[in-house]
């Protein structure tokens, strides 16, 4: 990809870093070699690319770009969701498919201002105002399926994949709140004054992703 506009792209450590690091690639970008999920390096420059990688948590990529000093990033819808920032959401990447559930005991019983522990307070609050239910969210950083077994909370609102983490803690899923997958994000001003080069890229990506008519 010929790419002459310098461009800052945050990606996040952890689940989604090698699904994204492999899209970037077949997209046709030149992804340095010691770009890799277990290095320490938090930079890391494209050589002759005028592209550079900054390695963040998550959580934070919305931050980053929010504040202009990432121009793209990758983040999970559920992020986006939960952080509600200002940028722009480029393309759906289709990568780290999940889906965020209200869990509990097999044996719940609904109780008056139940207490609902999840990391993921906003979305939970937002979905049991919508239901019109009164619940007292406990916002915790992990672990959640822990919650409802220690009597900390009487559901929990988190992350569902496998499925594994509820089976093998013997809880259930009660409801589906939304489909779960990675976006592509831009800052709202890069996408204005670097849309050339930010626009090859999401050409690229898009077509990895077979998505070209449904770009945002
Ligand atoms: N079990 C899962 N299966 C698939 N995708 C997941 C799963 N858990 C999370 N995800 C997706 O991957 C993204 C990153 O998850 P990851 O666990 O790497 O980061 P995190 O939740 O911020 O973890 P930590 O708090 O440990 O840093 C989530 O925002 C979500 O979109
Ligand atoms: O349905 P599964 O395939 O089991 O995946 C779901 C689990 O994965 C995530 O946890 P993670 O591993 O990120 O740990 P955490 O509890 O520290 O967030 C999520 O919060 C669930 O606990």
């Amino acid at each position: 990809m010929a790419e002459r506009t310098p461009l800052t792209i945050a990606m996040p450590k952890g689940r989604i870093f090698g699904e994204a690091l492999e899209l970037l690639k077949a997209a046709g970008l030149n992804v340095p070699t010691d770009l890799t999920e277990d290095s320490r390096k938090l930079t890391v420059e494209v050589p002759g690319e005028k592209i550079s990688f900054l390695m963040v948590k998550p959580m934070d990529v919305p931050t980053y770009v929010e504040h202009g000093v990432a121009d793209l990033g990758v983040v999970g819808k559920d992020v986006l969701m939960e952080e509600e920032r200002d940028v722009h959401e480029l393309l759906d990447l289709k990568i780290s498919p999940c889906r965020i559930s209200v869990a509990g005991m097999p044996d719940w019983t609904p109780v008056a201002n139940p207490k609902v522990a999840s990391k993921y307070p906003r979305i939970a609050n937002r979905w049991f105002m919508e239901q019109r239910q009164q619940v007292q969210v406990i916002h915790l950083n992990g672990s959640v399926e822990l919650a409802p077994l220690i009597g900390l909370a009487d559901r929990i609102v988190d992350i569902v994949s496998s499925g594994r983490t509820l089976q093998e803690n013997g809880l259930i899923e009660l409801e589906e709140i939304t489909q779960i997958t990675s976006r592509l994000i831009a800052n709202r001003a890069s996408y204005r004054l670097k849309n050339e080069g930010i626009d090859a890229i999401v050409e690229g990506l898009a077509h990895v992703v077979g998505q070209e008519g449904e770009k945002r």
